[in-house]
C-alpha cells in the first residue's frame, strides 16, 4: 500500500540523499529560493547603481548623434552592420535630396539653370538623370533595414505622407505626460494601436519627385543588373547630382532656403561626398554615421561602463507620435538629457509644417522639466547643432522668428544666451538645469563635454544615494 521497509541499507541510502538534499523538496525548495532571493537582491543593488540616462527632445535634434559619440567613446564604434546600413540610407537620401531641391525650387519660384535646355544642355541632362533615378534601385534596401526602413522612407518622401503624417500628429503634445500614471499609459497603447494601423496603409503610397511608382519598387533593380552596369549607373547619377550641386546657382538658392520645406540636415554633406556613396564597395566611415540620419522607433537602450560605473543610455524617438511611448521609460530615470536643435529657430517640424521648431521644443521642455515625473530628477540641457547656428544667423535673423530678441544679428553668442535664457525661465523647480553647447558630430569637442557630463551624472548619483 505504498509503505516501504526499512532496511539499514535502504535507511542509509536515504539519510545519504537527505544530507546531499536531493530528494528533501523543502531543502530543494529552499535552494531555489535563496537562488531567486540573491538574483533579486543583486538585480536590486544593480537597479540601485546603475545610472540611467534618458535621452529626450524633439524629432532631428541630435539625441541619437549624441549616443552615437559615446558608441565611440565608450563602446569601442560602430559595427559592419550598421556601416553598411547607413551606407545605403544615405545613398538614398542624397539622391531623394537632390530631387527636392529641384522640385522645391519651382515650387519657390527660383529660377532653375537645369531647366534650360538650350543654355545648360549639361545641366538640363543632369537633372533629366536624377529625376529619372530611382533611389530604391539604387539600394539594397535589406541592408538599408527592411521594412523599417522602406516604412521611414515612404513617410519621408511621399507627398501624401505629408498629410497623413500631419494627422498622425494630433498635436497633442502634453499627452504623454499626464500626471496619472495609469491613465496616460492607457491612452498611450490606445494610440500606438491606432498609429500601427495606419503604418500598413502607407506602404502603397507614392514617392516624392517626378518617379511616381518609386515605392511600390523593391530595390529589385540592383539584383536584375550586373556589377559594372549597376556601378556605372551610379557613377553616373553621383556626377549629375555633384554637377547640379557645383553649378547650378537655383539649386544653391533654393539650398539657401531649405528652412522653408523639409530637407535632411546633412544633406550638403552627402552631395559634397556623393562620389563616395555611389561606390558599390563604400562602407560608411565614423564621420559619414554621425552626418547620417535614421530616425528612432520606440526606445533604445545601450549600456556603457563609464569609469566603473553601469550606464544605462536611453534613446527615445522625438517625433510627435513617438512621444506617446515615452511613458514607458520614465521609471527611476537618474538624469535626463534634453537635446534642442539650436539652429532650428527657423524651420517648421517634419511631422505638422505649421509648428515652428523651437517652440515645440520650448513647450515640451516645460511639460517635462516641470513635471512631478521628473521633480527630483537633474536635467541638462544640450544647445546643439551651433555650426549649422553659427552659418546660419547671419542669413536668417533671429528676430523675424522670435521678435523679443534684442542681441546681434549677426553674434552668435548672443543668439544662443537669448535660447539660453528662454530655456531657463521655463525652469519652474528649484534645481538647477545644465546647459552646454554642442556640435554633436563633432567628436572631439563631444568627447569633452560627455566625459564632464558623465562625471557630474557620477558624482550627482552617488551624493544622492548617500555614498558620497
Ligand atoms: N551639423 C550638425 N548636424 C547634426 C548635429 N547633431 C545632429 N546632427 C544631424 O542631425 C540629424 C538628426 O540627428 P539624430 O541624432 O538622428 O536626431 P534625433 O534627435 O535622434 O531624431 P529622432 O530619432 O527623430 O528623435 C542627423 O543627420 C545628424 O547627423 C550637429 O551638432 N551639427
Ligand atoms: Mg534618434
Amino acid at each position: 500500500m505504498g509503505c516501504t521497509v526499512s532496511s539499514p541499507d535502504n535507511q542509509q541510502l536515504n539519510n545519504d540523499s537527505l544530507s546531499n538534499g536531493e530528494a528533501d523538496p523543502f531543502l530543494n525548495s529552499k535552494k531555489a529560493n535563496d537562488i531567486i532571493d540573491q538574483q533579486l537582491m543583486m538585480n536590486y543593488k544593480k537597479e540601485r547603481t546603475q545610472i540611467k540616462l534618458l535621452l529626450l527632445g524633439t524629432g532631428e535634434s541630435g539625441k541619437s548623434t549624441v549616443l552615437k559619440q559615446l558608441q565611440l567613446l565608450h563602446h569601442g564604434g560602430f559595427s559592419h552592420k550598421e556601416r553598411t546600413q547607413y551606407t545605403q540610407v544615405i545613398w538614398a537620401d542624397a539622391i531623394q535630396s537632390m530631387k527636392i531641391l529641384i522640385v522645391q525650387a519651382r515650387r519657390l519660384g527660383i529660377e532653375l539653370q537645369c531647366d534650360d535646355p538650350i543654355k545648360y544642355p549639361q545641366l538640363f541632362q543632369c537633372k533629366k538623370t536624377v529625376l529619372n533615378a530611382k533611389a530604391l534601385d539604387m539600394i539594397d534596401a535589406q541592408k538599408a533595414g527592411g521594412s523599417d526602413f522602406m516604412n521611414e522612407y515612404v513617410l519621408k518622401y511621399s507627398e501624401r505622407s505629408e498629410k497623413k503624417r500631419q494627422n498622425k500628429s494630433t498635436g497633442k503634445i502634453h499627452s504623454f505626460i499626464a500626471e496619472d500614471k495609469t491613465e496616460a499609459i492607457s491612452e498611450a497603447e490606445k494610440e500606438e494601436d491606432d498609429a500601427d494601423d495606419d503604418d500598413e496603409e502607407d506602404n502603397d503610397d507614392n514617392t516624392f519627385g517626378d518617379s511616381k511608382h518609386e515605392t511600390s519598387s523593391s530595390g529589385l533593380g540592383r539584383n536584375t543588373m550586373d556589377e559594372n552596369t549597376y556601378q556605372q549607373k551610379r557613377t553616373v547619377l553621383a556626377n549629375a547630382i555633384k554637377t547640379l550641386w557645383e553649378q547650378d546657382l537655383g539649386i544653391q538658392q533654393c539650398f539657401d532656403r531649405s528652412n522653408e520645406f523639409q530637407l535632411e540636415g546633412s544633406a550638403e554633406y552627402y552631395f559634397e561626398n556623393i562620389k563616395n556613396f555611389s561606390r558599390i564597395d563604400y562602407l560608411a566611415s565614423d564621420v559619414d554615421i554621425l552626418k547620417g540620419r535614421i530616425k528612432t522607433s520606440g526606445i533604445t537602450e545601450t549600456n556603457f561602463q563609464i569609469n566603473s560605473r553601469e550606464f544605462k543610455v536611453l534613446d527615445a524617438g522625438g517625433q510627435r507620435s513617438e512621444r506617446r511611448k515615452w511613458i514607458h521609460c520614465f521609471e527611476g530615470i537618474t538624469c535626463v538629457l534634453f537635446v534642442v536643435a539650436v539652429s532650428e529657430y527657423d524651420q517648421m517640424l517634419f511631422e505638422d509644417e505649421k509648428v515652428n521648431r523651437m517652440h515645440e521644443s520650448l513647450l515640451l521642455f516645460d511639460r517635462l522639466c516641470n513635471s512631478q515625473w521628473f521633480s527630483n530628477t537633474p536635467f541638462i540641457i544640450f544647445f546643439n547643432k551651433i555650426d549649422i547656428f553659427q552659418e546660419k544667423i547671419g542669413k536668417s535673423p533671429i528676430r523675424k522668428y522670435f521678435p523679443e530678441y534684442q542681441g546681434g544679428s549677426n553674434d552668435v553668442n548672443q543668439g544662443i544666451k537669448y535660447f539660453e535664457s528662454l530655456f531657463a525661465s521655463i525652469n519652474r523647480t528649484n534645481r538647477p538645469v545644465y546647459m552646454h553647447r554642442t556640435c554633436a558630430t563633432d567628436t572631439k569637442s563631444m568627447k569633452f563635454i560627455l566625459n564632464a557630463v558623465t562625471d557630474l551624472i557620477i558624482q550627482q548619483n552617488l551624493k544622492k544615494s548617500g555614498l558620497f
